[in-house]
Protein backbone atom coordinates (compact mmCIF):
# COMPACT_ATOMS: atom_id res chain seq x y z
CA UNK A 1 0.00 0.00 0.00
CA UNK A 2 1.53 3.07 -0.94
CA UNK A 3 2.24 5.65 2.18
CA UNK A 4 -0.11 8.19 2.88
CA UNK A 5 2.82 11.16 2.19
CA UNK A 6 3.56 9.17 -1.67
CA UNK A 7 -0.14 9.83 -2.14
CA UNK A 8 -0.40 13.04 -0.80
CA UNK A 9 2.69 14.31 -3.06
CA UNK A 10 1.14 12.48 -6.26
CA UNK A 11 -1.92 14.38 -5.84
CA UNK A 12 0.20 16.95 -5.94
CA UNK A 13 2.23 16.26 -9.07
CA UNK A 14 -0.92 15.88 -11.14
CA UNK A 15 -2.44 18.86 -9.91
CA UNK A 16 0.43 20.68 -10.89
CA UNK A 17 0.76 19.35 -13.71
CA UNK A 18 -3.02 19.83 -14.91
CA UNK A 19 -2.46 23.28 -14.10
CA UNK A 20 0.18 23.58 -16.52
CA UNK A 21 -1.74 21.71 -19.48
CA UNK A 22 -4.64 24.48 -18.17
CA UNK A 23 -2.27 27.28 -18.87
CA UNK A 24 -0.98 25.53 -22.18
CA UNK A 25 -4.21 25.17 -23.52
CA UNK A 26 -4.90 28.82 -22.34
CA UNK A 27 -1.68 29.87 -24.39
CA UNK A 28 -2.82 29.07 -27.04
CA UNK A 29 -6.21 30.75 -27.02
CA UNK A 30 -6.73 33.81 -28.29
CA UNK A 31 -6.73 35.12 -24.67
CA UNK A 32 -2.72 34.54 -24.07
CA UNK A 33 -2.07 37.61 -23.08
CA UNK A 34 -4.16 37.72 -19.98
CA UNK A 35 -3.67 33.70 -19.15
CA UNK A 36 -2.62 33.03 -16.08
CA UNK A 37 1.07 31.88 -16.38
CA UNK A 38 1.95 28.00 -16.11
CA UNK A 39 2.19 26.76 -12.51
CA UNK A 40 5.40 26.24 -10.72
CA UNK A 41 6.34 22.78 -9.64
CA UNK A 42 5.79 21.79 -5.93
CA UNK A 43 6.99 24.26 -3.54
CA UNK A 44 10.26 22.87 -1.22
CA UNK A 45 9.26 20.96 1.32
CA UNK A 46 6.30 18.69 -0.60
CA UNK A 47 7.92 15.49 -1.31
CA UNK A 48 9.73 15.08 -4.83
CA UNK A 49 7.63 12.61 -6.93
CA UNK A 50 9.76 10.60 -9.60
CA UNK A 51 8.59 10.88 -13.04
CA UNK A 52 8.55 7.87 -15.35
CA UNK A 53 6.98 9.94 -17.99
CA UNK A 54 7.96 13.34 -19.84
CA UNK A 55 5.25 15.56 -20.58
CA UNK A 56 4.96 17.28 -23.83
CA UNK A 57 6.38 20.54 -22.95
CA UNK A 58 9.67 18.75 -21.99
CA UNK A 59 9.72 16.80 -24.91
CA UNK A 60 9.31 19.94 -26.70
CA UNK A 61 11.83 21.69 -24.67
CA UNK A 62 14.21 19.35 -24.20
CA UNK A 63 14.34 17.63 -28.06
CA UNK A 64 17.67 18.40 -28.89
CA UNK A 65 19.27 16.94 -25.96
CA UNK A 66 16.74 13.91 -26.44
CA UNK A 67 17.87 13.38 -29.53
CA UNK A 68 21.46 12.57 -28.12
CA UNK A 69 21.61 8.58 -28.23
CA UNK A 70 23.93 8.98 -25.16
CA UNK A 71 21.08 10.73 -23.20
CA UNK A 72 17.48 9.82 -24.54
CA UNK A 73 14.34 9.74 -22.81
CA UNK A 74 15.76 7.36 -20.02
CA UNK A 75 18.72 9.69 -19.60
CA UNK A 76 16.47 12.91 -19.29
CA UNK A 77 13.87 11.30 -17.25
CA UNK A 78 17.00 10.71 -15.20
CA UNK A 79 18.00 14.32 -14.70
CA UNK A 80 14.46 15.44 -14.28
CA UNK A 81 14.67 13.33 -10.90
CA UNK A 82 17.41 14.36 -10.16
CA UNK A 83 18.64 16.90 -7.34
CA UNK A 84 21.89 19.17 -7.30
CA UNK A 85 22.81 21.38 -4.40
CA UNK A 86 25.39 24.05 -5.61
CA UNK A 87 27.58 25.11 -2.79
CA UNK A 88 28.46 29.18 -3.82
CA UNK A 89 26.82 31.16 -6.40
CA UNK A 90 29.97 33.37 -8.01
CA UNK A 91 32.33 32.09 -11.08
CA UNK A 92 31.75 28.62 -11.06
CA UNK A 93 28.26 28.55 -9.66
CA UNK A 94 26.75 30.65 -12.30
CA UNK A 95 27.44 29.16 -14.94
CA UNK A 96 27.36 25.53 -13.31
CA UNK A 97 23.20 26.32 -12.20
CA UNK A 98 22.70 27.88 -15.20
CA UNK A 99 23.25 24.74 -17.41
CA UNK A 100 21.88 22.80 -14.65
CA UNK A 101 19.14 23.98 -14.96
CA UNK A 102 18.66 24.13 -18.59
CA UNK A 103 19.62 20.80 -18.94
CA UNK A 104 16.31 19.37 -16.88
CA UNK A 105 17.74 18.91 -13.28
CA UNK A 106 14.42 18.89 -11.02
CA UNK A 107 15.41 20.29 -8.47
CA UNK A 108 18.39 22.68 -7.55
CA UNK A 109 19.49 24.28 -4.57
CA UNK A 110 21.84 26.75 -3.92
CA UNK A 111 23.68 28.14 -1.28
CA UNK A 112 25.27 31.54 -0.82
CA UNK A 113 25.52 33.95 2.52
CA UNK A 114 27.22 36.85 0.12
CA UNK A 115 25.37 39.60 -1.71
CA UNK A 116 26.30 40.88 -5.62
CA UNK A 117 29.21 43.33 -5.86
CA UNK A 118 29.83 45.03 -9.25
CA UNK A 119 32.80 43.57 -8.57
CA UNK A 120 31.43 40.17 -9.78
CA UNK A 121 29.71 40.70 -13.30
CA UNK A 122 32.86 40.20 -14.90
CA UNK A 123 32.68 36.03 -14.35
CA UNK A 124 29.31 35.64 -12.23
CA UNK A 125 27.19 35.91 -15.06
CA UNK A 126 24.33 34.68 -13.18
CA UNK A 127 23.43 38.09 -11.78
CA UNK A 128 23.17 41.28 -13.76
CA UNK A 129 23.90 45.43 -13.26
CA UNK A 130 20.31 45.42 -11.54
CA UNK A 131 21.01 42.70 -8.55
CA UNK A 132 24.36 44.50 -7.15
CA UNK A 133 23.06 44.50 -3.65
CA UNK A 134 20.85 41.56 -3.82
CA UNK A 135 21.38 38.41 -2.06
CA UNK A 136 23.55 36.22 -4.53
CA UNK A 137 21.15 33.10 -3.63
CA UNK A 138 18.17 34.82 -4.19
CA UNK A 139 19.55 36.75 -7.49
CA UNK A 140 20.53 32.89 -8.80
CA UNK A 141 17.30 31.81 -8.18
CA UNK A 142 15.37 34.35 -9.79
CA UNK A 143 17.60 33.54 -12.93
CA UNK A 144 16.76 30.16 -13.01
CA UNK A 145 13.01 30.74 -12.28
CA UNK A 146 13.14 32.85 -15.68
CA UNK A 147 14.99 30.12 -17.52
CA UNK A 148 13.05 27.09 -16.05
CA UNK A 149 9.71 26.82 -14.87
CA UNK A 150 10.41 23.27 -14.85
CA UNK A 151 13.08 23.71 -12.40
CA UNK A 152 12.29 23.71 -8.51
CA UNK A 153 14.90 25.69 -7.20
CA UNK A 154 15.36 26.51 -3.50
CA UNK A 155 17.83 29.11 -2.23
CA UNK A 156 19.62 29.44 1.08
CA UNK A 157 21.28 32.36 2.31
CA UNK A 158 23.42 30.80 4.39
CA UNK A 159 27.59 30.34 5.30
CA UNK A 160 27.63 26.86 5.15
CA UNK A 161 29.42 25.83 8.02
CA UNK A 162 29.67 22.59 10.49
CA UNK A 163 26.54 23.48 12.43
CA UNK A 164 23.98 23.44 9.29
CA UNK A 165 26.15 21.01 6.42
CA UNK A 166 24.83 18.06 7.37
CA UNK A 167 21.12 18.61 7.52
CA UNK A 168 21.39 20.76 4.49
CA UNK A 169 23.19 18.46 2.30
CA UNK A 170 21.13 14.85 3.22
CA UNK A 171 18.35 16.34 1.18
CA UNK A 172 20.27 16.28 -2.02
CA UNK A 173 21.35 13.71 -4.48
CA UNK A 174 24.59 15.70 -5.07
CA UNK A 175 26.44 18.47 -4.28
CA UNK A 176 28.40 20.72 -6.62
CA UNK A 177 31.62 22.95 -4.79
CA UNK A 178 32.03 25.67 -6.13
CA UNK A 179 33.06 27.92 -3.28
CA UNK A 180 36.74 29.56 -3.18
CA UNK A 181 38.61 28.42 0.12
CA UNK A 182 39.84 25.42 1.86
CA UNK A 183 37.56 25.45 5.25
CA UNK A 184 34.52 24.85 2.92
CA UNK A 185 36.35 22.67 0.87
CA UNK A 186 37.09 20.22 4.15
CA UNK A 187 33.73 20.66 5.21
CA UNK A 188 32.02 19.82 2.13
CA UNK A 189 34.10 16.70 1.36
CA UNK A 190 33.80 15.43 5.00
CA UNK A 191 30.13 15.99 5.03
CA UNK A 192 29.63 14.06 1.75
CA UNK A 193 31.59 11.07 3.17
CA UNK A 194 29.07 11.32 6.00
CA UNK A 195 26.57 11.43 3.58
CA UNK A 196 27.54 9.50 0.63
CA UNK A 197 27.35 12.09 -1.58
CA UNK A 198 29.24 12.64 -4.90
CA UNK A 199 30.91 15.60 -4.83
CA UNK A 200 31.77 17.62 -7.81
CA UNK A 201 34.50 19.67 -7.22
CA UNK A 202 36.07 22.51 -9.32
CA UNK A 203 38.67 25.92 -8.69
CA UNK A 204 39.54 28.61 -10.76
CA UNK A 205 42.69 31.02 -10.33
CA UNK A 206 44.06 33.66 -12.71
CA UNK A 207 43.92 31.76 -16.62
CA UNK A 208 44.09 28.25 -14.44
CA UNK A 209 41.56 25.97 -13.38
CA UNK A 210 41.03 22.76 -12.05
CA UNK A 211 37.96 19.80 -12.01
CA UNK A 212 37.84 16.66 -10.36
CA UNK A 213 35.02 14.07 -8.26
CA UNK A 214 35.32 12.77 -5.39
CA UNK A 215 33.51 10.34 -3.32
CA UNK A 216 31.66 8.33 -6.32
CA UNK A 217 32.61 4.96 -7.67
CA UNK A 218 35.04 4.13 -4.57
CA UNK A 219 37.27 6.70 -5.98
CA UNK A 220 39.48 9.01 -2.94
CA UNK A 221 38.46 12.09 -1.06
CA UNK A 222 39.60 15.68 -0.97
CA UNK A 223 41.34 14.08 2.16
CA UNK A 224 42.90 11.46 0.06
CA UNK A 225 44.58 13.49 -1.76
CA UNK A 226 45.04 16.67 0.72
CA UNK A 227 45.23 15.34 4.58
CA UNK A 228 46.45 18.36 5.92
CA UNK A 229 45.37 21.89 4.70
CA UNK A 230 48.06 24.29 3.08
CA UNK A 231 49.40 27.01 5.19
CA UNK A 232 47.01 29.96 4.87
CA UNK A 233 49.00 32.20 3.54
CA UNK A 234 50.13 30.53 0.81
CA UNK A 235 46.58 30.93 -0.40
CA UNK A 236 45.46 33.04 -3.31
CA UNK A 237 41.90 33.95 -3.97
CA UNK A 238 40.04 35.33 -6.99
CA UNK A 239 39.47 38.64 -4.90
CA UNK A 240 43.87 38.67 -4.35
CA UNK A 241 45.27 36.33 -7.22
CA UNK A 242 42.54 38.25 -9.76
CA UNK A 243 41.06 35.99 -12.52
CA UNK A 244 39.91 36.17 -16.24
CA UNK A 245 36.30 35.49 -16.24
CA UNK A 246 35.88 32.92 -18.99
CA UNK A 247 37.94 30.57 -17.32
CA UNK A 248 35.88 29.67 -14.10
CA UNK A 249 32.91 29.89 -17.07
CA UNK A 250 34.37 26.96 -18.23
CA UNK A 251 34.95 24.98 -15.24
CA UNK A 252 31.69 25.97 -13.91
CA UNK A 253 30.12 24.44 -17.33
CA UNK A 254 32.13 21.40 -16.88
CA UNK A 255 30.81 20.92 -13.21
CA UNK A 256 27.53 20.74 -14.64
CA UNK A 257 28.81 18.44 -17.72
CA UNK A 258 30.15 16.30 -14.87
CA UNK A 259 26.91 16.10 -13.17
CA UNK A 260 24.74 15.13 -16.21
CA UNK A 261 27.39 12.26 -17.44
CA UNK A 262 27.50 11.16 -13.66
CA UNK A 263 23.54 11.18 -13.25
CA UNK A 264 22.65 10.12 -16.69
CA UNK A 265 25.52 7.35 -16.58
CA UNK A 266 27.60 8.27 -19.33
CA UNK A 267 30.90 7.53 -19.59
CA UNK A 268 33.36 7.75 -17.35
CA UNK A 269 33.46 10.48 -14.55
CA UNK A 270 36.40 12.46 -13.50
CA UNK A 271 36.35 10.30 -10.15
CA UNK A 272 40.51 9.69 -9.29
CA UNK A 273 41.38 12.13 -11.94
CA UNK A 274 42.07 15.92 -11.62
CA UNK A 275 41.46 17.64 -15.11
CA UNK A 276 44.26 20.68 -15.40
CA UNK A 277 42.91 23.88 -17.64
CA UNK A 278 45.80 25.99 -18.85
CA UNK A 279 43.94 28.96 -20.45
CA UNK A 280 47.21 30.40 -21.87
CA UNK A 281 48.35 27.40 -23.65
CA UNK A 282 44.41 26.38 -24.34
CA UNK A 283 45.39 22.99 -23.06
CA UNK A 284 43.20 20.20 -21.12
CA UNK A 285 45.53 18.07 -19.35
CA UNK A 286 43.95 14.76 -16.99
CA UNK A 287 46.53 13.38 -14.56
CA UNK A 288 45.67 10.37 -12.52
CA UNK A 289 45.18 10.47 -8.70
CA UNK A 290 46.30 8.47 -6.22
CA UNK A 291 42.55 5.98 -4.99
CA UNK A 292 41.29 6.24 -1.75
CA UNK A 293 44.03 6.19 1.38
CA UNK A 294 43.88 3.64 3.66
CA UNK A 295 44.73 5.80 6.73
CA UNK A 296 42.23 8.91 5.28
CA UNK A 297 40.87 10.16 8.20
CA UNK A 298 37.15 10.38 7.20
CA UNK A 299 36.98 7.58 4.04
CA UNK A 300 39.89 5.08 5.45
CA UNK A 301 38.56 1.84 7.38
CA UNK A 302 39.56 3.20 10.88
CA UNK A 303 38.05 7.10 10.47
CA UNK A 304 38.79 9.45 13.32
CA UNK A 305 36.65 11.91 12.02
CA UNK A 306 33.04 11.01 11.82
CA UNK A 307 31.31 14.25 12.52
CA UNK A 308 32.00 17.96 11.11
CA UNK A 309 34.60 19.42 13.01
CA UNK A 310 35.86 23.53 13.37
CA UNK A 311 37.04 23.86 9.88
CA UNK A 312 38.18 27.52 10.56
CA UNK A 313 40.19 26.26 13.08
CA UNK A 314 41.68 23.56 11.16
CA UNK A 315 42.48 25.64 8.35
CA UNK A 316 43.83 28.73 10.20
CA UNK A 317 41.14 30.32 8.04
CA UNK A 318 37.74 30.75 7.16
CA UNK A 319 35.46 31.37 4.20
CA UNK A 320 35.11 35.20 4.97
CA UNK A 321 38.61 36.43 5.76
CA UNK A 322 38.68 38.88 3.22
CA UNK A 323 36.59 40.96 4.88
CA UNK A 324 38.24 40.52 8.15
CA UNK A 325 42.01 42.87 8.88
CA UNK A 326 44.22 41.35 11.02
CA UNK A 327 45.56 43.72 13.81
CA UNK A 328 49.02 43.33 14.84
CA UNK A 329 50.36 46.84 15.73
CA UNK A 330 49.84 48.70 18.73
CA UNK A 331 47.91 52.43 18.02
CA UNK A 332 51.04 54.43 18.49
CA UNK A 333 52.53 52.63 14.85
CA UNK A 334 48.95 53.30 13.26
CA UNK A 335 47.32 56.52 11.65
CA UNK A 336 43.96 56.55 10.41
CA UNK A 337 43.20 57.84 6.70
CA UNK A 338 41.41 60.57 8.20
CA UNK A 339 44.82 61.71 9.86
CA UNK A 340 47.55 60.90 7.27
CA UNK A 341 44.94 63.15 4.92
CA UNK A 342 45.21 66.17 7.04
CA UNK A 343 49.07 65.72 7.13
CA UNK A 344 49.19 65.24 3.34
CA UNK A 345 46.84 68.64 3.46
CA UNK A 346 49.53 70.42 5.14
CA UNK A 347 52.44 69.45 2.86
CA UNK A 348 54.05 67.52 5.94
CA UNK A 349 57.36 65.94 4.64
CA UNK A 350 57.28 62.45 4.90
CA UNK A 351 57.54 59.08 2.65
CA UNK A 352 54.48 57.66 1.25
CA UNK A 353 54.96 53.58 1.22
CA UNK A 354 52.71 51.52 -0.67
CA UNK A 355 53.83 47.59 -0.99
CA UNK A 356 51.10 46.69 -3.06
CA UNK A 357 52.62 44.31 -6.08
CA UNK A 358 52.97 46.71 -8.88
CA UNK A 359 50.27 44.96 -10.93
CA UNK A 360 47.70 46.11 -8.22
CA UNK A 361 49.77 49.79 -7.87
CA UNK A 362 49.20 50.32 -11.94
CA UNK A 363 45.12 49.84 -11.23
CA UNK A 364 45.22 53.16 -8.88
CA UNK A 365 47.91 54.40 -6.53
CA UNK A 366 47.89 58.36 -4.52
CA UNK A 367 50.31 60.61 -6.15
CA UNK A 368 53.72 60.73 -4.50
CA UNK A 369 53.73 57.38 -3.20
CA UNK A 370 56.62 55.09 -3.83
CA UNK A 371 55.93 51.38 -4.87
CA UNK A 372 58.14 48.70 -3.48
CA UNK A 373 56.14 44.88 -3.12
CA UNK A 374 55.83 43.74 0.45
CA UNK A 375 57.78 40.68 -1.01
CA UNK A 376 60.62 42.53 -2.68
CA UNK A 377 61.18 45.01 0.88
CA UNK A 378 63.78 43.26 2.63
CA UNK A 379 66.32 43.54 -0.64
CA UNK A 380 64.75 47.28 -1.53
CA UNK A 381 65.85 48.60 2.19
CA UNK A 382 68.42 51.33 0.31
CA UNK A 383 65.86 52.86 -1.72
CA UNK A 384 63.22 53.35 1.25
CA UNK A 385 66.72 54.94 2.98
CA UNK A 386 67.58 57.09 0.21
CA UNK A 387 63.49 58.24 -0.20
CA UNK A 388 63.35 58.61 3.92
CA UNK A 389 66.75 60.93 3.80
CA UNK A 390 66.31 64.37 4.05
CA UNK A 391 69.09 67.05 3.82
CA UNK A 392 72.71 66.29 4.96
CA UNK A 393 71.31 63.77 6.77
CA UNK A 394 72.83 60.08 6.29
CA UNK A 395 70.10 57.96 8.83
CA UNK A 396 66.12 58.24 7.38
CA UNK A 397 64.41 61.70 9.13
CA UNK A 398 61.30 61.54 7.46
CA UNK A 399 58.50 59.70 8.45
CA UNK A 400 57.43 56.32 6.31
CA UNK A 401 53.62 56.13 6.26
CA UNK A 402 52.49 52.47 4.69
CA UNK A 403 49.38 52.10 2.88
CA UNK A 404 48.29 48.90 1.37
CA UNK A 405 44.91 47.65 -0.19
CA UNK A 406 43.16 46.53 2.84
CA UNK A 407 45.81 47.60 5.70
CA UNK A 408 47.32 44.04 6.52
CA UNK A 409 50.41 43.87 4.42
CA UNK A 410 51.06 47.41 5.65
CA UNK A 411 51.32 46.42 9.19
CA UNK A 412 53.45 43.41 8.07
CA UNK A 413 55.40 45.98 6.47
CA UNK A 414 55.86 48.05 9.58
CA UNK A 415 56.64 45.49 11.94
CA UNK A 416 59.40 44.15 9.57
CA UNK A 417 60.54 47.79 8.94
CA UNK A 418 60.65 48.56 12.79
CA UNK A 419 62.07 44.97 14.20
CA UNK A 420 64.49 44.12 11.44
CA UNK A 421 65.47 47.28 9.95
CA UNK A 422 65.57 49.91 12.59
CA UNK A 423 62.79 52.80 11.18
CA UNK A 424 61.75 54.47 14.06
CA UNK A 425 59.59 56.71 12.57
CA UNK A 426 57.00 54.44 10.38
CA UNK A 427 53.14 53.94 10.63
CA UNK A 428 50.80 51.93 9.03
CA UNK A 429 47.78 53.75 7.49
CA UNK A 430 44.73 51.68 8.80
CA UNK A 431 42.16 50.15 6.38
CA UNK A 432 44.60 51.23 3.24
CA UNK A 433 43.48 52.03 0.14
CA UNK A 434 39.56 50.97 0.52
CA UNK A 435 39.39 53.32 3.59
CA UNK A 436 40.53 55.70 1.81
CA UNK A 437 37.97 55.09 -0.86
CA UNK A 438 35.61 55.18 1.41
CA UNK A 439 35.92 57.95 4.19
CA UNK A 440 38.07 60.10 2.28
CA UNK A 441 38.25 60.02 -1.36
CA UNK A 442 34.53 58.92 -2.81
CA UNK A 443 36.68 59.08 -6.55
CA UNK A 444 39.61 57.16 -5.36
CA UNK A 445 38.08 53.40 -6.71
CA UNK A 446 37.81 50.45 -4.72
CA UNK A 447 38.86 47.05 -6.82
N1 LIG B 1 30.90 28.46 3.38
C1 LIG B 1 30.23 29.11 2.42
N2 LIG B 1 28.88 29.20 2.49
C2 LIG B 1 28.19 29.85 1.53
N3 LIG B 1 28.76 30.42 0.46
C3 LIG B 1 30.10 30.35 0.34
C4 LIG B 1 30.90 29.70 1.31
N4 LIG B 1 32.19 29.81 0.93
C5 LIG B 1 32.19 30.49 -0.22
N5 LIG B 1 30.94 30.83 -0.58
C6 LIG B 1 30.53 31.58 -1.78
O1 LIG B 1 31.17 31.00 -2.91
C7 LIG B 1 31.28 31.99 -3.92
C8 LIG B 1 32.63 31.87 -4.56
O2 LIG B 1 32.64 32.75 -5.64
P1 LIG B 1 33.94 33.37 -6.25
O3 LIG B 1 35.05 32.38 -6.15
O4 LIG B 1 33.63 33.82 -7.62
O5 LIG B 1 34.34 34.57 -5.26
P2 LIG B 1 33.59 35.88 -4.70
O6 LIG B 1 33.72 35.84 -3.23
O7 LIG B 1 32.22 36.02 -5.26
O8 LIG B 1 34.41 37.06 -5.38
P3 LIG B 1 35.73 37.83 -4.93
O9 LIG B 1 36.65 36.82 -4.30
O10 LIG B 1 36.25 38.37 -6.20
O11 LIG B 1 35.28 38.89 -3.98
C9 LIG B 1 31.07 33.35 -3.27
O12 LIG B 1 29.87 33.90 -3.73
C10 LIG B 1 31.01 33.04 -1.78
O13 LIG B 1 30.12 33.88 -1.08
Amino acid sequence: MAHPADVLAELHTLRAENATLRARLASSSPKAATAPSPAHPPPVGVPFTQKTRLSNEEISRFSRQLLVPEIGVQGQLKLRNASVLVVGAGGLGAPAVMYLAAAGIGRIGIIDYDVVEASNLQRQIIHDESRVGMLKSESAKQTVSKLSSLCECTAYNILIDSSNAMDVIKKWDYVVDATDNVATRYLLNDCCIFRNKPLISGSALRMDGQLTVYNLEGGPCYRCIFPKPPPPETVTNCSDGGVLGVVPGIIGCLQALEVVKIVTGIGASLSQKLLIFDATTMSFRTIRLRGRTPSCAVCGPHPTITKPIDYVQFCGAGPDDKAHNINILPPESRISCHKYAALRLDAFPHVLLDVRDKIQYDICSLHHSLNIPLSELPKRIPELTAAATFGEHHEPNLPVFVVCRRGNDSQLAVKMLEETHGFTHVKDIVGGLEAWARGRDPTFPIY
